[in-house]
């Protein structure tokens, strides 16, 4: 580890640096990044927790910017020898319009893309997402996956559909010419569905198994099986890849990797109850009184309350048909390229992953009373 204020000589961009992935990138980068000199935190809103890193040897610099604005992201590439681009518009909800998420997604990854190139910003590493392969809508399963397994990506939704564009975007950008002549060297990393401190919908879980009584009610038989990855191992892979994208351009540029650590293969359900379990909570097996043809109907009427009450309010619940055929999809992989390329080994074991969520989902209750 290099220890001198003379080695620290890098300047890295995180995108989205205040969301849920993002905002442990930051952190994970003023722990494990020796090189480190200054740390860009560019996101729509930013977070005051900013405030307190601002003490350390790492100058950081909070900058409020909007991807969709070429402008704002040129300003804020411009001299950065890395950017790690997470800022996304994370909606399966149905909470934005399709027109949006493309904007956010697509356009704005062109603009990190463009902004890196007229600046001559050598080194991208994009956060794209297991969305982009699936689970397809002909609920095929994807059962132990990795990077190399054949599967139909068919993408009816508009943000699966907007990170396999951006992600393709970033994939052909690898090997262009930035200003000063030198090539773009780009890599994208594929989270499975991320866990841990900060993690929303875990939080919406725990309120929502509080008001009915301590209970949650199982909808999707447990032997469908989800990858999950804890955003710790999530944050320490991209600060790994970001590292060596230099040293193994020829390797790892234009290469996609899958986000994967030592959690269990559960269903959706039973993997969330590792966490909400020890905080009190438990799952009723209710196969019996939500059969699946009920569920279906219950997401359609829920898409048709969507678009019947816009006009007056966002009406956004948890399942609609396309989450509901997410979690009764079976999609985990199983890979070691990331280890092979760049020499990726999870940070926390499953027992940290798993100590640290449920402690974050306790403090979450003690902040609740
Ligand atoms: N949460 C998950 O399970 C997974 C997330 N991902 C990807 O990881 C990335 C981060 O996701 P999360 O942290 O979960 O979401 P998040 O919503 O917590 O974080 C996204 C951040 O991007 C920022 N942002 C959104 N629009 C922006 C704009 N126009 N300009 C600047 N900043 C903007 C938001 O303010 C937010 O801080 C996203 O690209 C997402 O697609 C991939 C796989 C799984
Ligand atoms: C039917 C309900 C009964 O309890 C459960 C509904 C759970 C869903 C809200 C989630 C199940 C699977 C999740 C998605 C998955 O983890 C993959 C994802 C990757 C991303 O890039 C973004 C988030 C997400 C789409 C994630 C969203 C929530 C689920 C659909």
């Amino acid at each position: 580890m290099a220890e001198s204020p003379e080695a620290r000589k890098l300047v890295y961009l995180v995108t989205g640096g205040c969301g849920f992935l993002g905002e442990h990138v930051v952190r994970m980068l003023l722990q494990r990044e020796p090189q480190l000199l200054e740390l860009r935190v560019f996101d729509l809103h930013l977070g005051p927790w900013l405030e307190e890193l601002k003490t350390g040897p790492v100058q950081v610099t909070a900058i409020q910017g909007d991807v969709t604005q070429a402008h704002e992201v040129a300003a804020a590439v411009a001299g950065a020898h890395v950017v790690v681009h997470t800022a996304g518009l994370v909606d399966v909800f149905g909470r934005a319009s399709p027109e949006t998420i493309y904007e956010v997604n697509v356009q704005g990854t062109k603009n990190v893309i463009e902004a890196c190139v007229q600046t001559g910003t050598r080194f991208l590493v994009y956060t794209s997402s297991m969305e982009v392969v699936g689970p397809n809508i002909k609920g095929h399963p994807f059962y132990r996956g990795n990077e190399d397994t054949p599967y139909e990506a068919v993408h009816s939704h508009p943000y699966p559909r907007s990170k396999a564009q951006a992600e393709q975007l970033v994939l052909d950008a690898n090997g262009r010419e930035v200003r000063g002549g030198l090539p773009l060297v780009t890599c994208a990393l594929r989270p499975t569905g991320i866990y841990g401190e900060g993690h929303q919908i875990m939080r919406d879980f725990y309120h929502q198994g509080l008001r009915l009584g301590g209970r949650l009610f199982r909808a999707i038989p447990a032997s469908v099986e989800h990858g999950r990855v804890y955003v710790g191992n999530v944050a320490w892979m991209h600060v790994l890849a970001a590292r060596e994208l230099e040293q193994r351009a020829a390797l790892m540029g234009g290469q996609v990797y899958f986000c994967y650590d030592d959690s269990p293969y559960k269903s959706y359900e039973d993997f969330n109850m590792e966490f909400l379990g020890p905080c009190g909570l438990r799952l009723v097996e209710s196969r019996l009184l939500v059969p699946y043809w009920l569920l279906v109907l219950l997401a359609a009427l829920n898409a048709l309350l969507q678009w019947l009450l816009r006009p007056l309010f966002l009406y956004a619940p948890l399942l609609n048909p396309y989450t509901l055929a997410v979690a009764s999809t079976t999609f985990t992989v199983s890979t070691d390229k990331a280890q092979r390329h760049f020499g990726y080994v999870p940070l926390f074991s499953w027992e940290d992953s798993r100590t640290r969520t449920i402690r974050w989902v306790q403090a979450v209750e003690g902040s609740a009373r």
